[in-house]
């Protein structure tokens, strides 16, 4: 599993000593290998443009010195036509260096893309529970743009750049090496202002980046909670509050530009100053006799020439910071270990360095910290160690697997549970459960608000795992089961019903691997939601806007039901699954359920005597323990804890 420091998003990044750009830029090449070659020609091509731009200096002094000083007009002509030459193939090269990128990094930029999304699906839960939404945006996002981008030119840029001020260094010094030497003197005070700016442009762009993902998540929960924002009439609170971050993006973004022009201030201005005092003492040479007109004028050809790379390394560096940030950001995501490896058993297998124990998100290397179900045999009939009262299920096992007999079902064994981010020092929410649900059997868990329900069903689908002890399905531990088998086994309707842009039929349907459209007949008819369905504009294929929104809270929370069981699940975990429906409706549900539950294995939460009376037994969960274990009937005839919960005092007590 994750440690806190992965699962958690990071604080102030900008407080902590940066990263080096490079080592960052450098993680990038995984994704940037592919288009190796492509991005190889591109620099040769890039770097032979820039070194024909500085023969046109070359050809200029032959020409001030040749035909123009000999009144030669076909030398001229000639000469005229060679820089012509020269600047439309300059021209062509560059051109040609934009086509080899542009296509192949749109491509990394999406592989990026897409490894992240991958990689999003199997991160914990507890990592989601940590991570705002836009963050993780923005780094899917904004974050992989300035990462093409980096690719596209910078990159290319700083190479090609860099050898053309080496050569053109070199053609100054060999032209007039005292020159040459006035003309470098920047060089060093350049260098070193630089690595500042680079230095301080790295924490400016880390903390603009960080700024932009807060801002998203800001929007986002702003267009998710319009109905709350609205209702509550907090959108001037909603507004203020984002007035504020964007005021803060914009102080960072303004400290960003003010880094840029002074950079950018001094790579022109030291140059310029550089280039003036050689015209100066190139114009006295020229005058003494010691030097050509044409050599004067090649000189400062060149050195014009080498304006513009000394200029655009502030913009160049720039990019680069940014680029290295955005690696960062990424970085951080795919960093954290996921959950697991699709198409193995063992959860993890070959993901290194995730998962210590007791942490409580679903591990990586699960068999390695916990022993396998072969060393840790499961309790003959963890039943007997349930604390409370007992009566036979009224479903016997449909078909148990002899290998396990008396320990089919769902068995928890001393199952612990604390939420990663809790205090360390917390007592754990879950402690010690130990429940045998017989396979066939439905039992009802009921407990006061905020004691544990909805996380001891979450251990059942691996959304956390346990911080202790054992969960097994039908015998097998639950540990060493693939996402896919556990999958293929569970089936969860939440409390909250999501539901996702799509049609009815395709939310329904993803419940269930093997679903066909026959089965989705059967699961709407199950959740009672046909009759709705049917009047939708176009039936089971009308679409459902983002989060379901266009329906009810009682119609999506029926679709979440039908998209429960439509995958016949061995093992059915519903989260209070009818809070939402009004009398009549959760009668003709209860009445269908029934008849779904007799042939699963169920865990539902439930917090009405309705909802209890679906099951053939009742654990009641109080102070982090199954308290009880009972049918409805004994619980409410010996259990006051119950019996308060039941009629409604418990909660109210609350
Ligand atoms: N992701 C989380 N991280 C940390 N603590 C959490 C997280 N989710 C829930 N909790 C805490 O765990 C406790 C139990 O929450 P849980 O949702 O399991 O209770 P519940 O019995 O299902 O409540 P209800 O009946 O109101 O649905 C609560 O105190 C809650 O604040």
């Amino acid at each position: 599993m994750a440690d806190t420091a992965h699962t958690s998003p990071p604080p102030d990044r900008t407080a902590l000593p940066q990263p080096s750009a490079v080592r960052s830029l450098l993680r990038l090449w995984p994704f940037a290998r592919p288009v190796r070659v492509r991005l190889f020609t591109a620099a040769f091509v890039g770097v032979l443009a820039s070194c024909i731009g500085l023969v046109i200096p070359l050809v200029l002094k032959w020409m001030v010195d040749g035909p123009v000083a000999e009144r030669d007009p076909g030398g001229v002509w000639l000469g005229g036509a060679y820089l012509l030459l020269l600047g439309v193939a300059e021209a062509l090269l560059f051109g040609l260096r934009r086509r080899l990128v542009a296509r192949p990094l749109a491509g990394v930029e999406a592989a990026m893309r897409d490894a992240l999304y991958r990689h999003l699906q199997r991160l914990p839960v507890a990592f989601h529970d940590r991570w705002s939404s836009g963050q993780l945006l923005s780094r899917g996002t904004t974050d992989l743009q300035l990462v093409r981008l980096f690719l596209a030119f910078p990159l290319t840029f700083l190479l090609v750049n860099a050898t053309t001020i080496l050569v053109g260094a070199v053609l100054l010094l060999v032209q007039r090496w005292s020159l040459g030497l006035v003309l470098l003197a920047p060089v060093v005070p350049l260098m070193v202002l630089c690595s500042v700016f680079e230095a301080k442009y790295g924490r400016a762009a880390r903390r603009t980046q960080d700024q932009l993902g807060d801002l998203t998540t800001v929007v986002e929960e702003s267009v998710l909670g319009i109905r709350v924002i609205k209702g509550f009439g907090r959108h001037r609170s909603q507004a203020r509050a984002f007035r504020e971050l964007t005021h803060a993006l914009r102080t960072s973004e303004l400290r960003k530009a003010r880094l840029l022009a002074w950079i950018l201030g001094f790579n022109t201005t030291l140059p310029e100053i550089a280039i003036g005092g050689a015209l100066v003492l190139g114009t006295l040479q020229v005058a003494d006799g010691v030097l050509s007109a044409g050599t004067l004028v090649a000189f400062l050809s060149t050195a014009l020439a080498l304006r513009w790379p000394v200029e655009s390394i502030g913009f160049l560096l720039a990019m680069g910071n940014e680029a290295a940030t955005a690696s960062d950001r990424y970085f951080e995501v795919m960093d954290v270990p996921a959950v697991d490896v699709p198409g193995t058993d063992a959860p993890g297998a070959g993901v290194p360095g995730t998962g210590a124990p007791g942490t409580g998100a679903p591990d990586t290397d699960a068999p390695d910290r916990r022993p396998s179900a072969t060393e840790r045999p499961i309790p003959q009939d963890p039943a007997l160690k349930e604390p409370a009262l007992k009566e036979p299920a009224a479903q016997e096992p449909a078909a148990q697997d002899p290998a396990s007999a008396g320990t089919g079902g769902l068995v928890f064994s001393g199952v612990e549970f604390r939420y990663p981010d809790a205090p360390p020092d917390s007592p754990p929410l879950l402690k010690d459960i130990t429940l045998h649900i017989r396979p066939g059997e439905t039992m009802a868990l009921v407990g006061a608000t905020g004691s544990g329900k909805t996380t001891l069903t979450a251990l059942v689908p691996r959304l956390y795992d346990p911080t202790a002890g054992r969960i097994s399905l039908d015998g097998r531990d639950l540990a060493t089961l693939g996402r896919d088998e556990v999958r293929a086994l569970v089936a969860v309707a939440f409390e909250e019903p999501t539901l996702f842009s799509a049609t009815v039929a395709e939310n329904v349907l993803m419940g269930g691997e093997r679903a066909q459209e026959s089965d989705l007949g059967r699961a709407l008819a199950v959740a009672q939601a046909e009759g709705f369905v049917g009047a939708l504009p176009e039936g089971s294929a009308t679409q459902v806007g983002e989060q379901g929104l266009s329906l009810s809270g009682g119609q999506r929370q029926r679709l979440a039901l039908a998209r429960a069981v439509v995958g016949r699940p061995r093992f059915l975990i519903l989260d209070d699954p009818l809070s939402a429906l009004d009398v009549h409706t959760e009668a003709l549900v209860e009445a269908a359920l029934r008849r779904v539950l007799a042939t699963t294995t169920a865990l539902v939460v439930a917090h009405r005597p309705s909802t209890v009376l679906l099951a053939d037994r009742v654990a009641l969960l109080s102070g982090g323990r199954i308290a009880a274990v009972g049918t409805h009937h004994q619980l409410l005839r010996d259990n006051p804890e119950y019996t308060a919960l039941m009629s409604g005092e418990g909660e109210a007590a609350r």
